[in-house]
């Protein structure tokens, strides 16, 4: 098998060894609308078969980038490149690009391959590929069963599918979506994440997907980026973003363990006892659980001896305490998010 290369995420823009050529590459990006500046250098880049979550307080600059990135307005100074075109010839970019905008609207009396035929024809398709090509895009975004119903028929959720089908027509390198998942029931949003993921990893293409959902970004997202005042204050797999900011924010996180009711007062003496352990509290309202506070495992302050869950526990299970319930509550990324754009926006 060949080894699996996307997991070398970049989003630095700086090439790292083994990894693959980035599809785009955001260099230096800034913009002014006139009184002051939207984008302050934003550098990023992303690798092919992997999502980008863009996230971004009100304000901070995602809009404006993502209509840079999309040809549509013109940075005052940096560039871009995608899948190796450079920003400054747009018309070969928007070839190489798929875009979903946010409240898309949609002829209601043309059918779903009606649609998609038209926009493969304006790509330079045949009918009869442009047909080929529609069909297996309906079939990708689960529409089969749909393909010359009317789009005025269809719920918000197929006509996400079908705008998301709409934007691979073209077989793009890297795919804009903003906040697909925007107005869709639980259920149509995982579905609908799932399915984006799947074809970032089939079609081997980038994904820049901007929403304010961070439990979402969370879950399906490779890395992230978060801008604030048009500048980047975070970047990185989901999963470094969270722990570098874990680490550079605070070094304690809480447990919640449950008891015996009849064993708490024991516990707490117990687990104030135990290195790292800096507070317990009853939890008063939900008898049994006890909320302890202690050094992070990564904590740059956490002894080698104190690190983890492992010295509570044991202190417990030498009291001859038993452990109903154990939950550590580790940092989110809407945590970091939270922490990051907290200061005002000038
Ligand atoms: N056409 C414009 N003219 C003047 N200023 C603008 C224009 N568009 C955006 N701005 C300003 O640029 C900054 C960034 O705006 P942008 O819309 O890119 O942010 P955003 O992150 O997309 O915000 P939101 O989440 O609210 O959509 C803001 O200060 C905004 O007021």
């Amino acid at each position: 098998m060949a080894p699996d290369t996307r997991s070398q995420a970049n989003p630095s823009g700086s090439e790292l060894p083994g990894a693959r050529a980035p599809v785009l590459t955001a260099r230096n990006l800034c913009k002014s609308y006139g009184a002051g500046p939207a984008l302050r250098g934003l550098t990023f880049s992303l690798q092919p078969g992997r999502v980008l979550g863009f996230l971004g307080p009100n304000g901070a600059g995602k809009t404006t980038t993502i209509r840079i990135l999309t040809t549509m307005l013109e940075p005052t100074s940096g560039d871009f490149s995608v899948a190796g075109v450079s920003s400054k010839d747009p018309k070969k970019i928007r070839r190489k690009i798929g875009v979903l905008p946010e409240g898309l609207g949609f002829p209601n009396g043309v059918t779903s391959i009606e649609y998609l035929v038209y926009f493969g024809r304006l790509f330079g398709r045949s009918a009869a590929e442009a047909r080929t090509v529609g069909l297996a895009l309906l079939k990708d975004v689960g529409m089969q069963n749909r393909v010359d119903s009317a789009i005025g028929t269809f719920s918000h959720g197929m006509r996400q599918r079908l705008g998301i089908a709409r934007a691979l027509v073209n077989d793009p390198a890297v795919v804009f979506l903003d906040e697909p998942t925007l107005g869709l029931d639980p259920r149509g949003q995982t579905e609908l994440l799932a399915m984006i993921r799947r074809i970032a990893r089939e079609r081997d293409a980038g994904v820049v997907l901007s929403s304010h959902l961070l439990p979402e970004i969370e879950n399906i997202c490779d890395d992230v980026v978060i801008l604030n005042a048009g500048r980047v204050v975070a970047e990185g797999t989901v999963a470094e973003v969270t722990r570098r900011a874990k680490r550079a924010l605070d070094n304690r996180v809480a447990a919640r363990i449950r008891v015996p009711k009849d064993a708490v007062a024991g516990a707490a003496t117990v687990l104030l006892s135990v290195p790292g352990v800096t507070g317990v509290m009853p939890n008063e309202t939900d008898p049994g659980w006890l909320v302890v506070d202690h050094a992070d495992p990564d904590g740059a302050d956490a002894r080698p001896e104190d690190r983890g869950m492992n010295p509570i526990l044991t202190a417990l299970i030498a009291a001859d305490i038993p452990i109903i319930g154990l939950e550590v509550e580790g940092r989110r990324l809407q945590d970091v998010f939270l922490e990051l754009t907290a200061e005002a926006i000038e």
